[in-house]
């Protein structure tokens, strides 16, 4: 039996279509029309749970779960110790730094983000100090209200930083949904890790499973 953590919201909803593509099907009102969290499903062997999305590498690295599906921005983030086995190609977006156009550059500016530890390593890396504010979301408030200049955030369509008269300024790094393993399991279960990793990678390659 294989132990699953899925985040929920956005990455589930393409998730599902994607598990069907590789042949494990199950009804997705489970997961919309339910608050139950652990699903069991012997005859797929799996038992399957929802998570928060910054929590599935958690899950994964103490081996309560063999494996995850997390987005790349949460797998960098979270700096867990686990293996990242695939790119499931759901989910794009990416990661950026966005800012009211034409601002002249503070030599201190402050930067407000859901996703501090990145944030910081990025303007390090750059040499550029820099104060992380810590938000939860609705990031793009910060520079409007005048808490920072920049922020660091998740760009998809582009439509929320448009909205508020913000600019995208520094791409930081392109995000996907990825399939993560626990350490321990990856040894002790591989044969079935290795299973359920093919039938995902066939599917996002388009070749479906019977
Ligand atoms: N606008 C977006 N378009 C596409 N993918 C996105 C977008 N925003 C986030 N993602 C991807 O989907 C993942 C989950 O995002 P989602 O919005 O479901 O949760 P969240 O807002 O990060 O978490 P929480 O529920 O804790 O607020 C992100 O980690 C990222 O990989
Ligand atoms: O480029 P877009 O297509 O507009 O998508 C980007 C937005 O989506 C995410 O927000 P989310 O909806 O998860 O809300 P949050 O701000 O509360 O995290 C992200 O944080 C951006 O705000």
């Amino acid at each position: 039996m294989l132990t699953i953590a899925l985040p929920k919201g956005r990455v589930l909803e393409e998730l599902i279509p994607l598990f069907a593509k590789g042949g494990y099907s199950f009804p997705s009102e489970w997961f919309t029309s339910s608050r139950k969290l652990v699903f069991t499903l012997p005859e797929q062997g799996f038992t399957l749970f929802l998570a928060k999305p910054m929590d599935v590498p958690t899950y994964v690295e103490y081996g309560v779960a063999d494996l995850g599906i997390v987005g790349k921005d949460v797998l960098l983030e979270a700096a867990r110790e686990v293996y990242e086995l695939l790119d499931l190609r759901i989910s794009p977006c990416r990661l950026a730094v966005a800012g009211k156009p034409g601002a002249e550059p503070a030599l201190y500016p402050r930067v407000a983000t859901k996703y501090p530890r990145i944030a910081e390593r990025y303007f390090k890396e750059r040499g550029q100090q820099v104060e992380v504010i810590f938000l939860n979301g609705s990031v793009e408030l910060a520079p409007l209200t005048g808490l920072a200049e920049r922020i660091v955030d998740i760009v998809s369509t582009g439509k929320t930083l448009r909205e508020n008269g913000l600019v995208e300024l520094e791409r930081i790094t392109e995000v996907t949904a990825r399939l993560i393993a626990n350490q321990v399991s990856y040894r002790l279960k591989r044969e079935a890790i290795q299973t359920l990793a093919e039938r995902l990678g066939k599917a996002v390659e388009g070749e479906v499973s019977a």
